[in-house]
């Protein structure tokens, strides 16, 4: 392993390593150790590590944007390289509590020594971009070790050392949850715009992005109409209720992402999160100018704004269970301190079977995020409990289950009991 590798792991013995096999149940987590003591307790890692030949590929690069685009391309080069047989599983190192000290990878098991499995393993052991360990049976019975590779000059892998592998327990935070800050959600402005502009030489599309985002002027009006945000899960009722709204208020009606960025959506949702999220983070700020401009002279009524990106942000970053979304109060719930704010934010819920009849009913294409929702309801469930969890403006929740016309009542009264700004309804 080159001495940048290392060096991006850290200690080895301060990481934690977790390996998630299975999303419902906390993941595997270890430490390394150079001399295990000889009577302690080992659970069985047999299961995990003793299926064929195991390794871990974890992503050791400096530059964000390189890091993010090598995650994804790992993830595919391990499917397509071992084979359908082998499991890919998502696996991480940190060093517990610690923000940024994430590091990505993947962990696999089931590997066949045949001649292609040796190839692909021969390939991504010349990056040194990547650390790759495989793990292997130690001294003691029921004791494994992992032990970090190089290539030999052959071409075929070399052990540069061996550690053992001691159980840790689970750490408070879920290791995910370190990584929300400025990589799945942004919390300003130029954060967002960062990204963007760093991502411009691979991703083309961010340039025409970055010409939209910079061409729309923030205005600001001191003295303006109300703002009502609707949010929700797809299929909720969002739309046909901003719709009834703009008649029933004689609104504006606004969306995030705004109309101006469509042609690029498809592209960014293709990408990676990093990019992915820093569009449509960009997207809330040019819908903000519009809301300024709009909010003038009517109501305006947005359909999906802040809320929408954070929450898919964090539902889409973290693993596994909904508790391991980070707690109520964390600061990945606050409003970013440079973000238009709205007046009321409604978040619109109703049953998965419900929500699953509106969209089978509706019809249409899909998008990735869409499709994934559709199949994972611990998905949809996090990205819904991280709506309830955001915080200045809390989201009003509204049962939207009833007709449409029924939903449009209570939202009507809710907006007469809540909203006192200046400007009229
Ligand atoms: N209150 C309601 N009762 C029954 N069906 C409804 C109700 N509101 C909306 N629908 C229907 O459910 C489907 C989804 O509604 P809509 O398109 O308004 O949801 P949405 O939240 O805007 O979805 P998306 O976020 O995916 O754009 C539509 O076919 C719509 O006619
Ligand atoms: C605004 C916004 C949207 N998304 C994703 C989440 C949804 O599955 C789709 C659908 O959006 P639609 O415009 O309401 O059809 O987009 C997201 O991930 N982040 C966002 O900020």
């Amino acid at each position: 392993m080159s001495r940048r590798v290392l060096g991006c792991l850290g200690q080895c013995s301060s990481r934690v390593f977790a390996i998630e096999t299975d999303p419902k149940v906390d993941p595997v987590y270890f430490s390394l150790i150079k001399n295990p003591p000889t009577d302690a307790e080992m659970p069985a890692f047999q299961e995990i590590f003793g299926r064929e030949k195991s390794y871990s590929f974890q992503v050791c690069v400096e530059d964000r944007i390189q890091r993010a685009l090598l995650h994804d391309d790992l993830r595919h080069q391990l499917i397509s390289g071992f084979g359908g047989d082998v499991k890919v599983f998502e696996m991480s190192s940190f060093r517990p509590n610690a923000q940024n000290s994430l590091v990505k990878g993947f962990f696999v098991n089931g590997v066949c020594g045949t001649p292609e499995t040796d190839q692909t393993l021969s390939k991504l052991l010349q990056s040194n971009r990547l650390a790759v360990c495989t793990y292997v049976p130690g001294d003691a019975v029921g004791r494994w070790c992992q032990e970090p590779l190089r290539p030999a000059k052959d071409g075929a892998a070399a052990a540069a050392g061996r550690y053992g592998v001691v159980p840790v327990p689970s750490p408070d935070h879920h290791p995910s949850a370190l990584d929300i800050i400025n990589s799945s959600v942004f919390y300003n402005f130029i954060e967002a715009h960062n990204v963007m502009a760093e991502c411009a030489h691979v991703i083309t599309e961010a340039k025409h992005v970055l010409q939209r985002v910079d061409q729309t002027l923030p205005m600001r009006t001191t003295d303006r109409f109300p703002v009502i945000v609707i949010e929700g899960l797809d299929a909720t009722g969002k739309t046909t209720l901003t719709e009834s709204l703009k008649q029933s208020l004689g609104g504006v009606l606004l969306r995030s992402p705004p109309p101006c960025l469509s042609p690029w959506r498809a592209c960014f949702d293709a990408k990676p999160a990093l990019f992915r999220r820093a569009f449509y983070a960009l997207g809330n700020y040019v819908t903000a100018a519009h809301i300024s401009a709009e909010s003038a002279r009517a109501p305006v009524i947005v359909d999906r704004y802040w809320h929408s990106t954070a929450a898919y942000g964090i539902g889409t970053s973290v693993s596994g269970k909904v508790g391991n979304l980070p707690p109520r109060g964390s600061e990945v719930y606050r409003w970013p301190g440079d973000l238009l704010r709205p007046d009321l934010v409604l978040l619109l819920t109703v049953s998965p079977e419900e929500r699953l009849r509106r969209i089978r009913g509706r019809g249409g294409e899909k998008t990735r995020e869409e499709v994934e929702l559709e199949a994972n309801q611990l998905f949809r469930s996090k990205v819904e409990e991280a709506y309830r969890r955001m915080e200045d403006p809390a989201c009003v929740v509204v049962d939207a289950s009833p007709s449409a016309a029924e939903v449009l009542q209570q939202v009507l009264l809710v907006i007469k009991e809540k909203v006192h700004v200046q400007g009229s309804l």
